[in-house]
């Protein structure tokens, strides 16, 4: 059978890019969206934020929610400070073998834990599974209606505390209408829109990043 998307996308990674150098794969990815198939990685401009964001925050615990093909995972791991840790979810089991291929390119298996599982089933084990107490800083990037729910499931199991960063792609395009109504609107968080664009190309989108300030 014809080559998956994420399949064609992991050909042009392992033809471009330099093992071990994660930002040749970043480079190989962006290139390979740009000039042969576009795909829904958080990309080279709303990536740029991402770097900044994580670099400011250096984080120690960081979750991210849906790793596709991992670019945004290689994208955050490559800043990480020694001994921090992060965990990424992932259902499909398709994406997740590219993402771990991905992954490894990069060089940076040892900095992520990859989990095959959907984000619901995982939250609420992350703690007595991985010793985990609280993260610092959340990407969520996965079906754009789970953001909400899995926002308010991590508050529930004590995830977000004073100070954790939520740091949310595509709020404007697709759009995640009920998450921003409720960060924006509620006491809890100091949310700021970072406008961007879509992913390699000129539609408006951009990052909501949204400081938990404790209960
Ligand atoms: C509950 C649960 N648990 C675990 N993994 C989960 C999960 N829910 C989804 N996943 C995983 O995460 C990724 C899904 C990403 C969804 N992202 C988008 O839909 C997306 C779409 C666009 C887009 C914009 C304009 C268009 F015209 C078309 C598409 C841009 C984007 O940046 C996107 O992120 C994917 O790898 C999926 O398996
Ligand atoms: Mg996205």
């Amino acid at each position: 059978t014809r080559k998956s998307r994420p399949q064609r996308l992991l050909k042009a990674v392992e033809g471009k890019a330099t093992l071990g150098d994660p930002q040749s794969v970043i480079t190989a990815i962006d290139h390979f969206c740009r000039h042969k198939e576009w795909a829904m990685n958080v990309g080279d401009e709303k990536g740029s934020i991402l770097d900044s964001l994580v670099i400011e925050l250096s984080p120690v615990n960081v979750l991210e929610l849906g790793t596709y093909c991992g670019y945004s995972t290689v994208r955050i791991a490559r800043l990480l400070p020694p001994g921090a840790r992060f965990i990424t979810l992932e259902f499909n089991p398709d994406y997740a073998a590219v993402a771990r291929q991905v992954i490894g390119w990069a060089g940076l298996e040892d900095k992520v834990q990859l989990v095959e599982g959907a984000s619901g089933d995982w939250i609420p084990r992350l703690r007595e599974h991985f010793g985990v107490q609280m993260f610092d800083l959340v990407f969520l990037d996965h079906w754009k209606d789970q953001y909400l729910p899995d926002t308010k499931q991590l508050e529930e199991c004590g995830l977000i505390q004073k100070g954790t960063v939520l740091l949310a792609d595509n709020v404007i395009c697709p759009g995640t209408p009920d998450y921003l109504k409720y960060v924006r609107n509620s006491p809890h968080y100091d949310s700021r829109y970072y406008r961007s664009h879509l992913e390699y190309t000129k539609v408006e989108d951009g990052l909501e990043k949204s400081v938990f300030l404790g209960f």
